[in-house]
């Protein structure tokens, strides 16, 4: 099949990509010149495991093409996917303009299909609110006579793994109205589904675009409910970590997803949990439990710099305890495994630390560039994480790198002045941590001393 996809972002170079693989011909467009550039040499313009092997693999075959123009991949095309960004507004609704955007150009394009051609299949695979479709529809159909349908097939890949999530789905929802929609989305779904025996759910199109931030929601929702969890289990003397595998033991609640962290984010669960809470509320059903979540994770994101502040005395009345204080900072993705630090809590941190007059040195596997283009010099970076420990008074993670938790332990303590840590991630064990000397704050979980 042929496949349009319009915006090469996150989502939209991983689907080019993907549908590639699956043997599909693809025309990825942006309009953002310096990034086709790239991509065009097989450079991915974001970093992505697996990212940069499937495109030069696929643009050496021929089967994968980037452009500028839309109109270069129209008249041919079976099915076109709109994954561009869709940005929180000031109010906290979901961005549409650029949606509407590559909805006119379909529009204006449209005349360019021969007569008679099958209807071309649109798909908001963007994240968008409830009725997206019905206005893409009416800003197609605007602008031509020729046969379309649009359809909601909502993204659920995570940054990190997404090439493995997007080839191996658990599900795809499609939400559309016609066999004729239905058909050219399964031919280019089955590989996939096919290979992780992944579900194909069919629903109207309001209920797919529903079923996306519901996803989300819900995930946010176990994490800030863990990240509570984990709270009151530091008052009463319990183990977050033996609660959650006693909850997560009964399928219903399941153990995965359920880690406590130093507070979400990324470039999806706040604007969208944002953008949900919009809908409700302009439909008259204000989403409670969505409002606690995201007032427990503005909570959360504090959590690391209270527990600075409470070890150093600022809670108990000297607010410049951390003055002239050095931290080393491991971690400031968002998460492990990707460069974005969009809504990410390390730069929360930053600032807390900062704004009491402690240094800061920092270390990232990925997202140092992106942290000191937006920053600047107000911390330091350390190529080396160890040597981001040295002549620091304490050690806080923020990101889960795998590589932080295999460290040598008695290295970084040797580089520290003194052996302190504050894990927002929970890598190491508080008892094994005390018995080596140091002072482990961690999250639900008693702090260690050293014995
Ligand atoms: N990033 C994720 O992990 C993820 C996962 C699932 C769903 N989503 C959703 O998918 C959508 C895209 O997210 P993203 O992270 O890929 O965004 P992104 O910002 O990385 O990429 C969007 C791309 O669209 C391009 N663009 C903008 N206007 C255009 C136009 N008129 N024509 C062609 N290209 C245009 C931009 O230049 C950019 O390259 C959002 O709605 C997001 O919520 C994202
Ligand atoms: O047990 C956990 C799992 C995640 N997190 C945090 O939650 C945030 C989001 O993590 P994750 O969901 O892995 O990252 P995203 O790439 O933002 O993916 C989410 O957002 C995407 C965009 O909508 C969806 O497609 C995915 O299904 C959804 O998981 C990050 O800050 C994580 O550190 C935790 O604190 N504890």
């Amino acid at each position: 099949m042929h496949v349009l996809v319009i915006g090469t972002g996150y989502v939209g170079l991983v689907a080019a990509a993907g549908f590639a693989e699956a043997g599909h011909k693809v025309l990825g467009i942006d309009t953002d010149q310096a990034k086709i550039d790239k991509i065009r040499k097989g450079i991915s313009p974001i970093y992505e495991p697996g990212l940069d092997d499937l495109l030069a693999k696929h643009q050496a075959s021929g089967t994968l093409a980037f452009s500028l123009d839309i109109r270069d991949g129209i008249a041919q095309a079976d099915a076109a996917f709109i994954c561009v960004g869709t940005p929180q507004s000031e109010d906290g609704s979901a961005d549409l303009q650029y949606v509407l955007a590559v909805a006119g150009a379909i529009g204006e394009a449209m005349a360019l299909r021969p007569a008679g051609a099958a209807p071309l299949v649109v798909v908001d695979k963007s994240t968008v609110p409830v009725g997206t479709a019905a206005r893409v529809t009416a800003a197609i159909a605007a602008r031509t006579d020729r046969a379309f349908e649009v359809v909601s097939n909502p993204e659920f890949l995570r940054e990190g793994c997404a090439i493995d999530d997007f080839l191996r789905p658990d599900r795809v929802v499609i939400g559309c109205r016609t066999d004729h929609a239905e058909k050219i989305m399964r031919g280019l779904y089955d590989p996939f589904l096919q290979a992780s025996k992944g579900q194909w759910l069919r629903m109207d199109p309001p209920s797919a675009e529903l079923t996306k931030y519901a996803a989300n929601a819900m995930l946010a929702l176990r994490i800030s409910f863990i990240n509570e969890i984990a709270g009151l289990c530091e008052r009463v003397g319990a183990n977050v970590e033996y609660v959650k595998n006693g909850i997560g033991s009964d399928h219903r609640i399941g153990k995965y997803f359920l880690n406590p962290g130093p507070g979400f984010g990324g470039s999806c669960f706040p604007k969208d949990l944002q953008a949900l809470l919009k809908v409700g509320r302009e439909n008259g059903r204000p989403l409670r439990a969505l409002e606690a979540t995201v007032e427990a994770n503005r909570h959360q994101k504090q959590v690391l710099a209270l527990k600075v502040k409470s070890h150093y005395g600022c809670e108990a009345g000297d607010p410049a305890a951390l003055a002239g204080r050095r931290f080393a900072l491991w971690g400031l993705a968002f998460k492990a495994h990707t460069d974005d630090i969009r809504e990410a809590m390390s730069l929360e941190l930053i600032d807390s630390l900062l704004s009491l007059g402690a240094e800061v040195v920092v270390h990232d596997f990925e997202a140092m560039p992106n942290v000191r283009a937006k920053i600047g010099d107000r911390v330091a970076y350390a190529e080396d994480f160890l040597a981001a420990c040295d002549g620091a008074d304490a050690l806080l993670v923020a990101t889960e790198w795998p590589q932080y938790a295999s460290v040598d332990l008695e290295e970084a303590g040797r580089r520290l002045k003194e052996k302190v840590m504050f894990d927002g991630r929970n890598l190491f064990r508080p008892e094994a941590m005390g018995r080596a000397g140091w002072t482990y704050h961690s999250l639900g979980r008693s702090t260690a001393f050293p014995v």
